[in-house]
């Protein structure tokens, strides 16, 4: 059955998380939040979800709004970049897109990253729709309002942070994605257990062959579950001065992983890495047992995930790391584990062990 969660900022909602289980509701959702026949609609997607799914929301949309234009990039982080955006932005213009007009995001965490720092710049800002076609775009990329793109091949350099108006999430698109990508989502999913809820890591854990099995009912409960782990997170901390810190837990080595392979693991693969390597320095620190950590490696290996990488240098990821966007000076804000279900910002780990984690998941 549908779900709707409402998103505040302020304690005024700002958007709602529509969870529904095909694409006929996006129109009316569209004309309640005061989008008329006038206003013109860009759908931007890339090349596989369009031959998927654009021309049903086109057609829908069509019924109901005069112009409606379809925009589609080559699929892949290689192409989460500002040349994508300005060819983007070129469309925008020659199609005369103004302030009241609207960008749709059909796809995953690059199509929806990418179209909301288009939306956030574009005339100074127009409005955007996340409509999340991936595991990983529907419990994480879609919610909060982080967009951005890679620049000189390092992650979400250039970016803003830029609500969306609405998050529509069409739960049976699931259906056409490739298991590794389910594998990538469950990266996030594994992420908010650990740092927010041990009861929900423990659920996943039980859940695991429901899961893999995509079991809508089961799906859906997970999917709802980890929405509102995000939601309350952002609603505390936006713009992330604090707490929203915490949604960074595996990425501080797991962007570097991902920078290093060249993109060849997906983003939810290599925050795997970075997940295991943060537990191991959690072990380490003395709070996490070693039972514990060998309890999240397995976890993540059940799931898929490889927890071991080859033929990257750890210095490279070492130096990889001075570039992640929670530096405060010399020193990286690393989240690290209290416990399972409780994660904090640490500042004092030395490069001596940060190498250390480094090593427990990369070979070189
Ligand atoms: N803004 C945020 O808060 C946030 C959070 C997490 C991740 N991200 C970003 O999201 C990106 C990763 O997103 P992703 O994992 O969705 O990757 P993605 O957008 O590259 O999509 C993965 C692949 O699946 C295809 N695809 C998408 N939906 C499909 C469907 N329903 N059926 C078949 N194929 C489908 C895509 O074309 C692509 O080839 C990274 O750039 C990461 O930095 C952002
Ligand atoms: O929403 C957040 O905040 C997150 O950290 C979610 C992450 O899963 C996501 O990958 C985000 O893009 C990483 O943030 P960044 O600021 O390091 O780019
Ligand atoms: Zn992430």
């Amino acid at each position: 059955m549908a779900q709707s969660i409402p998103v505040k900022a302020n304690d005024s909602i700002i958007y709602h998380i529509e969870l529904v289980h095909d694409f006929s509701m996006l129109p009316t959702f569209l004309q309640q939040l005061g989008y008329g026949r006038t206003q013109k609609i860009c759908i931007v997607t890339d090349s596989n979800v369009a031959p998927l799914y654009a021309r049903d929301v086109q057609d829908l949309l069509e019924k109901e709004f005069d112009t409606v234009i379809l925009h589609t990039f080559e699929a892949g982080e290689h192409n989460k970049n500002l040349e994508t955006v300005n060819t983007l932005y070129q469309t925008l213009i020659e199609q005369h897109f103004d302030r009241q007009d609207l960008l749709i995001a059909l796809g995953g965490g690059v199509v929806g990253d990418l179209t909301g720092f288009t939306a956030a710049t574009y005339l100074r800002g127009i409005d955007f729709i996340q409509v999340p076609t991936t595991l990983l775009s529907q419990v994480d990329s879609s919610i909060g309002g982080k967009t951005g793109v890679d620049f000189m091949q390092y992650k979400n350099m250039v970016g803003a942070f830029y609500q969306p108006k609405l998050v529509y999430m069409n739960l049976s698109v699931l259906q056409s994605l490739p298991s590794r990508q389910i594998v990538s989502g469950m990266g996030e999913i594994i992420k908010h257990g650990l740092i927010k809820d041990d009861a929900y890591y423990e659920w996943l854990m039980a859940h695991h062959d429901a899961i893999l099995a995509l079991e809508p009912a089961v799906m859906e409960e997970m999917i709802a579950r980890s929405c509102d782990i995000k939601r309350e997170v952002v609603e505390h901390d936006p713009t992330e001065k604090g707490e929203r810190a915490l949604l960074n837990f595996g990425h501080t080595i797991g962007h570097a992983i991902e920078k290093l392979c060249g993109f060849s693991l997906y983003h939810g693969e290599c925050v795997g890495l970075g997940i295991l390597a943060a537990a191991y320095l959690s072990q380490k620190q003395g709070n996490l047992t070693k039972e514990q950590l060998a309890g999240i490696s397995q976890c993540l290996a059940a799931f898929g995930f490889q927890t071991q990488i080859g033929g990257i240098s750890p210095d490279a990821v070492l130096s990889a790391t001075k570039s992640d966007k929670k530096m405060v000076g010399s020193q990286v804000k690393f989240i690290l584990l209290h416990t399972i279900g409780d994660a904090y910002i640490y500042r004092e780990l030395s490069d001596a062990q940060i190498l250390d984690g480094i090593r427990y998941v990369c070979r070189a």
